[in-house]
């Protein structure tokens, strides 16, 4: 980013570091604000950006990683980058036969069901994913004060793609591998909570100032399940990256039902969806975390008044709550108006401001 393209207003230290004091729970200038899903989608310069070069190809190229970040951080001047990437780029860096089909999502060319098929999922080390460092060196240099979000999927949602061989609306085959083969199940978990962990471990160490852990269907699990095969894989993910002091999102959809259980998970900040309002999600976390959310992204799609009137109801909510992130409670659905987004942006800003 030139220095002409850099946003006018409030200067960058000041408005930026409101995201991680937020996520720390200390006093904020106004409550910050980012869209997963931010970068990509909805942008008409990330189609530009994008032209001619698959998904999965376009991850590893750190010139257009780096520009695909910056690009909502200029337009709508969020409070926090994310890492332009996708949660199964780490798969892919291990060899597993997978792509990234327009419109549908990962697809895997063979899914795995058996205990031969886990050998497929080997470590993976740091080199396999060298262009993610130096495209996270690049941006934390372009970003400045902004702060740089690094993600991953965790491995009940990665776990669903590989078992399923694709999305999933019921989740059948990695149920039927939970329930009728436990033991595989947990093997599975695990393997991919030590991917999971190497991942962030890499984007953290290139720079990155927070992560979060995308569970997005968590959701689809009843409690008991969720906190006898699927937690203790997520929490060793957040155990395995407790030690380097950056505040740690964890988020899913539907997990109304999971909240307290994902607050013992060891993230600082959980995410919830639009279901659940925000006070409400405090109380099932639990004392000593952060809350992030939680505006429907489909009520960008009313007008502008309307948008407010809503994202003023997510705010009364969390009013009195330490540490609020405002965020929509999924990522911001394709045909968006980028200009709802921008606007939202400034609402919660001036809404807020201390
Ligand atoms: C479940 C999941 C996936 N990927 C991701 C999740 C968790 C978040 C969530 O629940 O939405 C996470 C993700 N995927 C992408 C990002 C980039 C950073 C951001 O802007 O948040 C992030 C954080 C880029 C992407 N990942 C994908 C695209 C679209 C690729 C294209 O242009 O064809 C982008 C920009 C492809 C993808 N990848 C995935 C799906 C279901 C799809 C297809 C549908 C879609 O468009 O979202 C899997």
């Amino acid at each position: 980013m030139s220095a002409n393209d850099r946003p006018t207003g409030p200067p960058t230290a000041t408005r930026d570091s409101a995201f991680l004091k937020a996520c720390r729970r200390e006093p904020v200038p106004h409550t910050p604000v980012w869209f997963m899903r931010q970068a990509g989608r909805s942008l008409p310069e990330y189609r530009k950006a994008r032209e001619g070069t698959a998904m999965l190809e376009s991850c590893m190229r750190p010139d257009l990683v780096t520009e695909i970040t910056l690009q909502p951080v200029r337009r709508h001047r969020v409070d926090a980058a994310i890492y332009f990437s996708d949660i199964v780029v780490p798969l892919k860096a291990i060899g597993v036969d997978l792509d990234i089909k327009p419109g549908v999502g990962p697809v895997v060319e063979k899914p795995i069901r058996s205990r031969a098929d886990l050998a497929r999922l080997r470590p993976l080390e740091p080199d396999d994913v060298a262009y993610v460092a130096e495209a996270v060196g690049m941006l934390t240099g372009e970003l400045g004060a902004t702060p740089l979000i690094g993600f991953a999927g965790a491995p009940f949602t990665l776990a669903s793609y590989l078992v399923e061989g694709g999305p999933s609306r019921n989740h059948e085959h990695t149920k039927a591998l939970m329930y009728g083969d436990p033991q595989l199940w947990a093997d599975l978990l695990d393997r991919l909570a030590d991917i999971t962990a190497a991942f962030l471990r890499v984007q953290i160490e290139a720079g990155a100032s927070a992560v979060q852990l995308f569970d997005s269907w968590a959701g689809a699990l009843r409690p008991r399940d969720y906190r006898e095969t699927v937690l203790p894989a997520s929490a060793k993910v957040f155990d395995a990256v407790a030690g380097y002091g950056v505040p740690r999102i964890h988020f899913g959809v539907g997990t109304g039902e999971l909240l307290g259980l994902m607050g013992t998970a060891g993230a600082d900040v959980v995410g919830a969806d639009w279901r659940v309002p925000l006070d409400e999600a405090a109380r099932r976390v639990g004392p000593g975390k952060a809350v992030q959310g939680n505006l429907d992204p489909a009520v960008l799609f009313a007008p502008h008044e309307a948008v407010e009137a809503q994202a003023a109801q997510v705010l009364e909510a969390a009013r009195g709550l330490d540490g609020h992130i405002f965020n929509l409670g999924h990522g911001v659905l394709p045909a968006t108006d980028p200009d709802a987004l921008t606007r939202l942006v400034a609402y919660v800003h001036e809404a807020t401001a201390r």
